[in-house]
Formats: C-alpha cells, sequence, structure tokens
C-alpha cells in the first residue's frame, strides 16, 4: 500500500491564486501532501474584490465528489465556500461515514466585503456541516453568526469556541483573532482543553486569503495524522510566516506567500526584515 498522503479541498475558485481552491492545493503541496479539489462554484475575483460567481450545479458537484472519492479517498477534507444550502446537503451526506478528518473553514464574506454565501445558508452550515467537523475555524464576524453573540475580545472567542464544540457539535473549534486589536490570538478548544495561539500582527493589508491557507494548512498536518493542536499550532506559523512575506500583487489585498518566507528571496516588507 501506498503511504502517500493525500487531501481534498472542497471550495470556489480564485483566478489570482490567492484564495480558495488554488491556495489551498498550493498549502497541500508546500506541506507534502497529495492535493485534490472538487470546485463548488466558479468566481471571477481578484485581489480588489469579486466580480461574479457561478454555481456549479449539486450533480455535477457530486460528479466530482464520486470521482475522486471512489478514486483516492483522501486522509483529509476541507470545504471553504460552500454557497447554498443544497451543496451542504450534498457534501455531508458524502462525507458523513467517512471517518476521514475534516476541517471546515466557514466562508461567508471575502475580505473586499463580498458574500460567499446565502443568507440562508448561514444557519444551514450550524445544523448540517458542522456536526461533521474535526476541526472549524472561523473568524470573528464568521463565530458571531455561527454563535449568536457578538465576540469583542479573546474571553469571548473562548466562550465561542466553546459553544461551536459543546453546542453546535464539532470535535474542536478555533476562533482567529485576525479581526480583533493587539497580537494576532487565534483560540483553540477541543471539548477539553483551550490553547491558544499567539504570533506577532503584520501591518499589511496583503492578507488575501489569509482563512484558506490556515485551514489548508491544518488539513494536510491532520492528514499526515498529526493530533489538532499540533496540526493547529504549525498552521499558525505557516500562516504568520506567509504574511510576513505577502505580496504587494495585484491592484486591492495582496495574496499571502509561503514559498518566498521559505526562498527568503522576495520579502516585500523590507521594515519586517532585519
Ligand atoms: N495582520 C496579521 N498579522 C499576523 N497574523 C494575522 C494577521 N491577520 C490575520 N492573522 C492570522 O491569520 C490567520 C487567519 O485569520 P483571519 O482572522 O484573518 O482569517 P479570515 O478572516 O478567515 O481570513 P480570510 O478573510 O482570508 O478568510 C489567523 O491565524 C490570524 O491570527
Ligand atoms: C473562493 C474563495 N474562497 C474564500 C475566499 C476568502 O478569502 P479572503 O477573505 O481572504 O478574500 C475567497 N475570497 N474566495
Amino acid at each position: 500500500m501506498s503511504n502517500i498522503k493525500s487531501a481534498l479541498t472542497i471550495a470556489g475558485t480564485d483566478p489570482t491564486g490567492g484564495a480558495g481552491i488554488q491556495a489551498d492545493l498550493k498549502v497541500f503541496q508546500e506541506r507534502e501532501v497529495y492535493g485534490m479539489s472538487v470546485i463548488t462554484s466558479v468566481v471571477a475575483q481578484n485581489t480588489l474584490g469579486v466580480q461574479e460567481v457561478q454555481h456549479l450545479s449539486i450533480d455535477f458537484i457530486e460528479k466530482q465528489l464520486d470521482a475522486v472519492l471512489k478514486d483516492i479517498p483522501p486522509q483529509g477534507i476541507k470545504t471553504g465556500m460552500i454557497a447554498t444550502v443544497d451543496m451542504m446537503k450534498l457534501i455531508a451526506r458524502k462525507i458523513a461515514n467517512t471517518n476521514i478528518p475534516y476541517v471546515i473553514d466557514p466562508v461567508m464574506v471575502a475580505k473586499s466585503g463580498d458574500s460567499l454565501m446565502e443568507e440562508e445558508s448561514r444557519r444551514v452550515i450550524r445544523d448540517v456541516l458542522i456536526p461533521l467537523a474535526t476541526v472549524v475555524t472561523p473568524n470573528v464576524p464568521e463565530a458571531e453568526i455561527l454563535v449568536d453573540f457578538a465576540i469583542k475580545d479573546q474571553e469571548d472567542a473562548k466562550k465561542a469556541a466553546k459553544v461551536i464544540v459543546d453546542d453546535l457539535g464539532a470535535q474542536a473549534a478555533v476562533v482567529k483573532g485576525g479581526h480583533l486589536q493587539g497580537e494576532a490570538i487565534d483560540v483553540l478548544y477541543d471539548g477539553g482543553e483551550y490553547y491558544y495561539f499567539k504570533d506577532a500582527r503584520f501591518d499589511t493589508k496583503h492578507t488575501h486569503g489569509t482563512g484558506c491557507t490556515f485551514s489548508a494548512v491544518i488539513t494536510a498536518e491532520l492528514a499526515k495524522g498529526k493530533l489538532i493542536k499540533d496540526a493547529v499550532a504549525i498552521g499558525k506559523e505557516y500562516i504568520t510566516d506567509a504574511i510576513q512575506y505577502s505580496l504587494e500583487l495585484g491592484k486591492g489585498n495582496g495574496p499571502t506567500n509561503h514559498w518566498g518566507y521559505r526562498l527568503k528571496g522576495v520579502p516585500n516588507h523590507e521594515e519586517d526584515m532585519e
């Protein structure tokens, strides 16, 4: 038997390569798992925002899922942009009995402010997909919608992570602190303990795709058999480096970039460098 680990992302696209499916596949490659993808929606977007979205039919998404799952069953699955209730129900049906670690990045609104999930789906994701999750990775606005209370500080973020696990049924939740003040602190709750992942906050607008990248690393590490808390720690370190070396590409919010960090060749924030 092959010991190659593979990971599957089920998400929307970003033709400029910073977010969505394209970002996930780059991460899988960097984390040395074999990357596979099922596209839910094709998105005409760039660093400035979303221009147009076309959802694929449920029937065609199902064909893609069957093509992958029946041929190369992955050791880790993540979902990103799942815009409609019917897509959520389909994905739940396909992965409910698989036992494959499953990471949900509950993508609702792009950094540009454009909606990536229908209003109705925001409630349905709670009931249909969250109970299947190994880890859910909401940012603060997404966590607020999932738990129905305002998150102003780390104490609130901690409470939200607990509700997502204890009440909504995920195995673990990490509420990301990118939208809070001060250092970038993410809170993980795994049903037993809280873990805090704290790192420097960089003053940069080039953070397109941070959430996608972070959750893709966690998926890759779970696929390799890492514990949840170790997978999140690796995700945090990776995204911090990728934000520090993010790229001034495009006319808006440029993409994060771990590749540049690795090569140490193309820093764009010289003030952060020695
Ligand atoms: N300016 C920053 N400097 C350092 N780390 C950051 C910064 N902004 C976000 N992070 C970290 O990046 C990760 C993603 O967090 P964030 O809250 O930005 O997710 P997100 O809003 O879901 O991203 P996206 O909008 O791309 O979906 C977290 O680990 C967070 O702490
Ligand atoms: C297909 C897709 N999925 C996710 C995001 C969120 O990323 P961001 O909030 O950084 O724009 C996105 N823009 N596009």
